[in-house]
C-alpha cells in the first residue's frame, strides 16, 4: 500500500539559510508519526510543506499521492490540520465554529457526535475566548477532524496545557488513531512522543538525525540502561570507561551516571566491590527518550 505521506529530499531556505535540508520520511496508514526536535529544527516548516502552506524549494511531497501545492483543494479534503489560536475569532461560539468549518467540506462529519466524543457538548454555546486551554485544544482537534480526513496534522498540540489536560489530549489522539485516521504529530515533549508515537523522526538543524520507533531510538543512542550512584571515594574515569558496553559517562556533584546495558550494571557492581567502594543512592533505570534525544541532538543542545 502506498504511504499516506511521502516526503523525499525536502529542502527549504529562508534568506539563503537552509532550515529544511534534505528531509525524507514516509508515514504509513494508521500510524502516529512524530516529528521531534529542538527549537528552530525545521519541524513546522516541514509540516507546512506537507499541508501545502509552503512551497518547497526542492524535493517531493505527496499526501495520498497528491501534491499539496498543485492539488491543494484535493489535499485539503483528505488532510485535517490543527488551527493556530489566532485563526479563530474570539467571539465565535463552539457550535458556530463547528458549523462554519463543517460548511467548508463537501462531506463533513456530523459535528454533534464529534463534539460529544471530544467532551465539548456542554460548551457548545461558549465563546472561544472563554474556553480553557484544554477545551480550546479539544475544539482544534474537532475542527481538524470535521472534514473526515484520512490524515491529521497536529503541531505542538499540548503546549501550554497542564499535565491533566495534556493526558486527556493524549487519550483523544489515541482515539483519533483508533478511528482509522493517520496522525502526524509535531512535538518537543519527550514523554508525549514516547507515549503516543509509533515512529519518530528526530529533526535537528533541518536534517533527520534518526528515524525509528521510540524503543529503537532509545536502544540505538545512549544505551538502554542508566546506572547512577555516588561513590564513597572518587573513581577513576579510566576504570569506568573500561567497563563493558558503556555508552556515556557523566559526573555531577560527585555523582556518576553511566549509560550502557545490563552487562555494564553487573560490571559496575563488580568494580565497586573490587575497590571496596560503597555506592550511595545506587539507581538503575531504563533510558528514556529524553536520554536518547539529548544524545542524538547533543551538539545542538550543548
Ligand atoms: N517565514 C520565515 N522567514 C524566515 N525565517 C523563518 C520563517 N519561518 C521560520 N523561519 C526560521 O526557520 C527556522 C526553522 O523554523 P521552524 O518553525 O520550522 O522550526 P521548528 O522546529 O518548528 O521550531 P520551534 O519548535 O521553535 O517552533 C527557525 O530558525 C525560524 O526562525
Amino acid at each position: 500500500m502506498p504511504s499516506v505521506i511521502e516526503v523525499t529530499d525536502l529542502r527549504k531556505s529562508y534568506a539563503g539559510r537552509a532550515v529544511v535540508d534534505g528531509v525524507s520520511f514516509a508515514v504509513e496508514e494508521g500510524e502516529i508519526f512524530g516529528i521531534l526536535g529542538p527549537n528552530g529544527a525545521g519541524k513546522t516548516t516541514t509540516v507546512e510543506c506537507v499541508e501545502g502552506l509552503r512551497e518547497p524549494d526542492a524535493g517531493r511531497v505527496r499526501v495520498t499521492g497528491l501534491d499539496p501545492v498543485a492539488d491543494h483543494e484535493r489535499v485539503a479534503r483528505v488532510l485535517g490540520a490543527q488551527l493556530q489560536q489566532s485563526e479563530l475569532q474570539p467571539k465565535l461560539t463552539v457550535r458556530e465554529a463547528l458549523e462554519l468549518y463543517a460548511s467548508f467540506y463537501p462531506d463533513p462529519a456530523d459535528w454533534r457526535p464529534l463534539a460529544e466524543r471530544l467532551g465539548l457538548t456542554a460548551r457548545l454555546g461558549a465563546r472561544f475566548a472563554k474556553l480553557s486551554g484544554g477545551q480550546r485544544q479539544r475544539l482544534f482537534i474537532a475542527l481538524a477532524l470535521i472534514g473526515n480526513p484520512r490524515v491529521v496534522v497536529l503541531d505542538e498540540l499540548t503546549t501550554g496545557l497542564d499535565p491533566r489536560a495534556r493526558r486527556d489530549t493524549w487519550r483523544l489522539v489515541e482515539d483519533v488513531r483508533a478511528s482509522g485516521v493517520t496522525v502526524l504529530l509535531v512535538t518537543h515533549f519527550m514523554e508525549e512522543a514516547q507515549r503516543l508515537c509509533d515512529r519518530i523522526a528526530v529533526l535537528d538543524k533541518g536534517r533527520i538525525a534518526a528515524l525509528d520507533t521510540p524503543a529503537g531510538l532509545i536502544r540505538r543512542s545512549a544505551g538502554a540502561t542508566v546506572i547512577s550512584f555516588t561513590p564513597s571515594v572518587p573513581l577513576d574515569d579510566h576504570d569506568l570507561a573500561a567497563l563493558p558496553a558503556v555508552a556515556s559517562i557523566a559526573r555531577k556533584d560527585g555523582r556518576i551516571t553511566l549509560s550502557g546495558t545490563d552487562e555494564t550494571v553487573n560490571a559496575v557492581i563488580t568494580l565497586l566491590a573490587r575497590h571496596h567502594v560503597t555506592a550511595h543512592e545506587l539507581r538503575v533505570t531504563d533510558a528514556t527518550l529524553d536520554d536518547a534525544f539529548l544524545d542524538l541532538t547533543r551538539e545542538a543542545t550543548a
